[in-house]
Formats: structure tokens, C-alpha cells, sequence
């Protein structure tokens, strides 16, 4: 049988608590019974007044991620609840959003909703897109990039984590016209976890340690997700060469682009703009010159790291961007969205500190 899990989640000032459970099928939503075990204050007995959120695919990494202390209490229903985390497969997604309150805001973290052309997201992902009235309204959910949409969006579809990883440098570089659209080149390397927790044949450690290997050369659906982002910032289209690869370890990801600058620009005017852009965020730190950004510097954070270096060919440049795959590149940044909607300080619940090199 096909369950999510529920998990809901209520913080406020001074109170943060947390549960979990499981309820019932697709098929039983839109029978309209659905029944979800949930939380309430342990003192109280009362879901107090504050955001009160559920987790659907609460047992997932992306789900479980933000939700280290879940209490089974009572039974509930969405009625109950402010705001939901969707942490669910694509292809599943669409059909169980449909099927929620209008009253609830909603973090989707799957890629159900991130194309907001509907053939390109059946032509990407072999199937029809099951709720193409809904998709009108979905805000993408980079916050630095869309933060004002984000502010008023109902329903937010949170990046993928290499989208994530490859904008944020290249987008405020693409709006101040530094660099040339053709040729971009992004190679990307991500940990397994990536992949979900779901057992697959190929994500067994005897088949990933030691080792590691491209996939998805030319065909990952992630690359319409990024040439809509980097379009957008042209306002013309772009198309990139882009391969991710699976590395021997459990989170993490970099992107590695490399690029032509537009005529008389320099590695410096791109340093600059980046630096611009990024020197009022939080979460996006451009770190010295020359200091190589590591993975190991944002495990667990919400952090992306990002550089840029002079290529040995004149007039290429190259930039390097890490970030957690399953903090900024999903449960993080959609923890961060979620804030943004609310009004809360963008940094709720997301405080733990990246290591500055
Ligand atoms: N992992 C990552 O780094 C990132 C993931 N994402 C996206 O976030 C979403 C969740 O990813 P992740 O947490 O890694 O995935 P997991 O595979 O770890 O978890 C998936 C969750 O969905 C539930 N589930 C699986 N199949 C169904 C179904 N048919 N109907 C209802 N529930 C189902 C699972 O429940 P059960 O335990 O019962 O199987 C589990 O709770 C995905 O869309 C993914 O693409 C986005 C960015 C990064
Ligand atoms: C290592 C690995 O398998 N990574 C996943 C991407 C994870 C992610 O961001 O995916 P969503 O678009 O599904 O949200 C992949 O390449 O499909």
C-alpha cells in the first residue's frame, strides 16, 4: 500500500515540538478520510498558536532531516495544521497536492512543480503533469534570487539541489551581462543521498565506495530546471552542458562551471558582482580570493560556497559552488522559504554555522 507519512511540527517563540506518524493512502485523501496521527504540546496537550506544520514523507532524508525529536500524540487531520513540507517522490506529488486544503501553505520539495512549462515537464519526466491549473501559481523557490514572489506565494516548488548549486553563482552574473550564454559548461558531483533513501541496486556501498561515475550524461532532468533559471536571468534562452556525478559520500555537492566572460570582462568584475549581489545574504558567502570552497565547509549547514577563479585560457573563467545537498539543496532551503512565507527571520531554525576556512 502507498502511505506517506505525516509529521507535524509546531514551533513558535519559546516552543518547538515535533511528531510523527503515518496516514493513510492517496486514495484514501481523496475519499476525504484522511487520518493522520500528530503532535500537540507535551505540557498543554494543545497544538498552541504558532506555526503549525506537517512533513509529508516524513521518514525520507529530506523529510526526517529537520525533525530530530518526533512525538507520536494524537490523532489530527490538515485542519490542524498551518503549513506543509511535501517531501515525496516526484511523479507522486502533483495528485496529493491537489488533494490539499487551499488553506495551507506548501513547501513542495519534490520536482513535480518546478517547470513551469507543462510539456517540457512531461517531455523531462515520461508523464503527464496531473495538476496543470495549480501549476500557474507555483513561485520557484531560490530565495535569494525570488524572495519577493516567495513572500506571497501559497504554494513554493523548492529547487533541486544541483539547480541550486549552479544558479546562485550564475544567475546575478547573467543579469549584469559579465558572461557569454554559450559554452557554459557545469560539471557536478553530488553524495548519495542524494538519490533518497529508498534501497536501489546501484546505491549499495559495494557498488558507490571507492569509486565514482557520471550519469544522466546529456538527459538529467535537472537541466531544464536550470536553463528556466539561467533563461529567466537572460531573458533570453540558454542551454548548458551539464553532467552530475554520484561520489563515495553520504551528502554533499559541488558544481564546477566553467565559462566564457563577455568582451573586456574580468575575473575581477565577476568577483565583484558576486560579491555585490551575495554581501547582504546569509546563506551565500563568496569566500576569499583564491580560497577553494570544500564541501566539508557547509556539511549540515544551510550554507552555499562559492568562488571564482581564472581559467589558464584567456578570457574563461571558472567557478566553484558547494553546498549540503540536503539542507540548501532541499530541507533547508525549504525551511527558509517556508520563513519567508510566513515572515518570520529568514534564518529560523536554520542556525547551524558552516565552517569558514
Ligand atoms: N535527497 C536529496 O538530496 C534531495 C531530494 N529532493 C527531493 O525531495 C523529495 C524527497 O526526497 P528524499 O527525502 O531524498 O526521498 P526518500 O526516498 O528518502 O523519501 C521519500 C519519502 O516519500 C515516501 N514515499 C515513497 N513513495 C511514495 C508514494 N508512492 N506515495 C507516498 N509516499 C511515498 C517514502 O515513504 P516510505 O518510507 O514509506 O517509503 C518516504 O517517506 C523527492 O522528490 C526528491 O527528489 C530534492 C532535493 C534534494
Ligand atoms: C545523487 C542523486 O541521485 N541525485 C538526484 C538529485 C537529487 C535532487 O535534487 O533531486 P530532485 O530533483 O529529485 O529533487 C538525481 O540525480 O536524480
Amino acid at each position: 500500500m502507498s502511505t506517506a507519512s505525516f509529521t507535524s511540527n509546531f514551533f513558535g517563540t519559546g516552543c518547538f515540538w515535533k511528531v510523527e506518524s503515518r496516514i493513510s493512502t492517496v486514495k484514501k485523501q481523496n475519499e476525504g478520510k484522511m487520518f493522520v496521527k500528530c503532535a500537540v504540546n507535551t505540557k498543554t496537550q494543545k497544538p498552541e498558536k504558532a506555526v503549525r506544520i506537517g512533513v509529508l514523507g516524513a521518514s525520507g532524508y529530506t523529510g526526517s532531516e529537520d525533525l530530530p525529536d518526533m512525538v507520536a500524540i494524537k490523532d489530527t487531520n490538515f485542519s490542524d495544521v498551518d503549513a506543509v513540507f511535501c517531501c515525496l517522490p516526484h511523479g507522486t506529488t502533483q495528485e496529493i497536492i491537489k488533494a490539499l486544503p487551499r488553506s495551507l501553505k506548501i513547501v513542495d520539495l519534490s520536482a513535480d512543480f518546478r517547470l513551469r512549462d507543462i510539456s517540457e515537464y512531461e517531455e523531462w519526466y515520461g508523464q503527464a503533469h496531473r495538476a496543470p491549473d495549480l501549476q500557474k501559481e507555483v513561485v520557484y523557490g531560490l530565495t535569494e534570487v525570488l524572495r519577493e514572489e516567495i513572500k506571497s506565494a501559497r504554494l513554493v516548488a523548492n529547487p533541486g539541489c544541483y539547480p541550486t548549486s549552479i544558479q546562485l553563482p550564475l544567475v546575478p552574473l547573467i543579469k549584469a551581462n559579465l558572461i557569454e550564454y554559450r559554452n557554459i559548461i557545469i560539471d557536478a558531483k553530488s553524495g548519495v543521498s542524494g538519490a533518497g533513501r529508498g534501497a536501489k541496486e546501484a546505491n549499495l556501498y559495494t557498488e558507490i565506495a571507492e569509486g565514482i561515475y557520471s550519469y544522466g550524461i546529456t538527459r538529467h532532468r535537472h537541466v531544464p530546471e536550470i536553463e528556466q533559471g539561467l533563461s529567466d536571468a537572460a531573458n533570453s534562452k540558454i542551454t548548458v552542458s551539464f553532467t552530475p556525478h554520484l561520489m563515495p559520500m553520504i551528502r554533499g555537492m559541488q558544481s564546477t562551471i566553467y565559462l566564457e566572460m563577455a568582451p573586456g570582462v574580468t575575473i575581477e568584475d565577476l568577483y565583484q558582482q558576486l560579491k555585490i549581489s551575495y554581501e547582504d545574504e546569509e546563506f551565500v558567502v563568496l569566500l576569499e580570493r583564491g580560497v577553494v570552497p570544500r564541501t566539508h565547509n557547509v556539511r549540515g549547514s544551510n550554507y552555499c560556497f562559492i568562488n571564482v577563479f581564472p581559467d589558464r585560457i584567456p578570457g574563461r573563467a571558472i567557478i566553484t559552488s558547494v553546498i549540503d545537498n540536503l539542507v540548501k539543496g532541499a530541507s533547508g532551503q525549504a525551511l527558509q522559504n517556508l520563513n519567508v512565507m510566513m515572515g518570520y527571520p529568514e534564518n529560523t531554525g536554520l542556525l547551524y554555522q558552516p565552517l569558514f576556512p
